[in-house]
């Protein structure tokens, strides 16, 4: 039988200020993959070993970087990890995914984390294995570790989320790298084997309120920065002021989001961070200055500011003046030769969801 149906995973942004690997919020910006399952399409030119059509809509983000071979394109790869864990060794016949991606890549919006999930979700539904959200959280978070960005994609609006302890076995697999848990990329060796299970029920997360009047304006720099490299900087060991005061803060913040009226001598102050902006300054040219002198009295409206997951993209979260407050951010980055875009995002409270066509 064909089938038809549609994938949708919002983009997220991550630690919203002190929440690091915590905090997550889906954010109203949509990868989606369009995929059609008919064998006879088998024989059409570019089926590729796994039996799959990979195509990438031309005006989307990382059209000219993105890889289209299955075992290569980290979306693909991942639906493969998840097949291959259950016995399957390749797509139906006849698989065609067409994606669309509006998430720029790299910018700290959470287009990996989005591409995982959809991934997953990609895997239980061409392999008919019947997950829930909650087991295929699972299989995400076996490839990305930090369950924030996966979680808010997963199960949409704003999250906490942590892993639970693992058994000494399980802590083991914890370290198995992404390239020996997925299949290798085109030209690696198909070795046939079966991949572990994953654990279950390694994510815990909260789904927190979120006043609606809040809204998410992020502004993204034209330049990368991968989430490896943004968290090389960090260090090993923090002092106990600095966890303490990342701590008070994220312990208001959560709830400060939810009251109404929003109160930005709430807000702002709770938004500060020790643990992981600071550090990565080095990496984003004018980060102190905007996250310091961008202030609610400065731009009336505006509630809070911070670094959008490992950066370089500014989320600032505002009830008004939104043009405005980007301008300002926009400027400050061009004075280090930074040019920007910016988008006047909504939470996505649904998170990730399939559409039978
Ligand atoms: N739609 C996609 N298709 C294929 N690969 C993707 C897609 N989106 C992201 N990726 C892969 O993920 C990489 C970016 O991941 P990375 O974790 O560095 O940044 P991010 O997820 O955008 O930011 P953050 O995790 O800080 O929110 C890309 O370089 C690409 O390899
Ligand atoms: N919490 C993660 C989010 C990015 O994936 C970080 O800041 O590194």
């Amino acid at each position: 039988m064909p089938r038809q149906f549609k994938i949708s995973v919002p983009a997220s942004s991550a630690n919203i200020g002190p929440g690091y690997d915590v905090l997550g919020i889906g954010l109203s910006l949509f990868l989606e993959l369009e995929v059609s399952i008919n064998s006879k399409d088998a024989g059409e030119t570019n089926q590729d070993v796994n039996n799959c059509k990979l195509s990438y809509s031309e005006d989307s983000e990382g059209y000219s970087s993105v890889p289209l071979d299955s075992d290569a394109n980290l979306i693909t790869r991942t639906a493969l990890y998840v097949l291959r864990c259950n016995n399957i060794r390749s797509f139906p016949s006849g698989t065609k995914v067409h994606i669309k991606n509006p998430i720029p890549l790299g910018r700290g919006l959470g287009s990996s984390g989005a591409a995982v999930v959809a991934g997953v979700m990609l895997g239980n539904e061409v392999g008919q294995l019947g997950f829930s959200k909650q087991r295929m959280l699972d299989y995400c978070l076996m490839i990305e570790r930090h369950p924030d960005n996966i979680t808010a994609a997963m199960m949409g609006g704003f999250c906490g989320s942590f892993l639970r302890d693992l058994t000494p076995q399980e802590m083991e697999r914890r370290e198995i790298p992404l390239s020996e848990v997925l299949p290798e990329p085109s030209g690696g060796e198909n070795t046939g084997l079966v991949p572990p299970l994953p654990p279950t029920d390694i994510g815990r997360h909260v789904k927190y309120s979120w006043n609606s009047k809040i809204k998410c304006i992020a502004i993204v720099p034209n330049f990368e920065l991968s989430t490896a490299d943004s968290r090389s900087v960090l260090p090993k060991a923090y002092t106990t002021s600095d966890l303490v005061f990342n701590l008070q803060r994220l312990a208001v913040l959560t709830t400060a989001l939810t009251l109404d009226p929003p109160s930005a001598d709430l807000i702002y102050p709770a938004m500060q961070d020790r643990v992981h902006q600071p550090y990565r300054k080095i990496l984003i040219p004018g980060l102190t200055e905007i996250l310091s002198s961008v202030t609610p009295s400065t731009y009336p409206g505006l509630l809070g500011i911070c670094l959008s997951g490992a950066g370089p993209t500014i989320l600032a979260l505002a009830t008004d003046n939104f043009e405005d407050i980007s301008q300002e951010i926009i400027n400050r980055f061009a004075k280090f030769n930074v040019e920007c875009t910016w988008k006047l995002l909504e939470p996505a409270y649904e998170g990730a969801v399939v559409e039978q066509l």
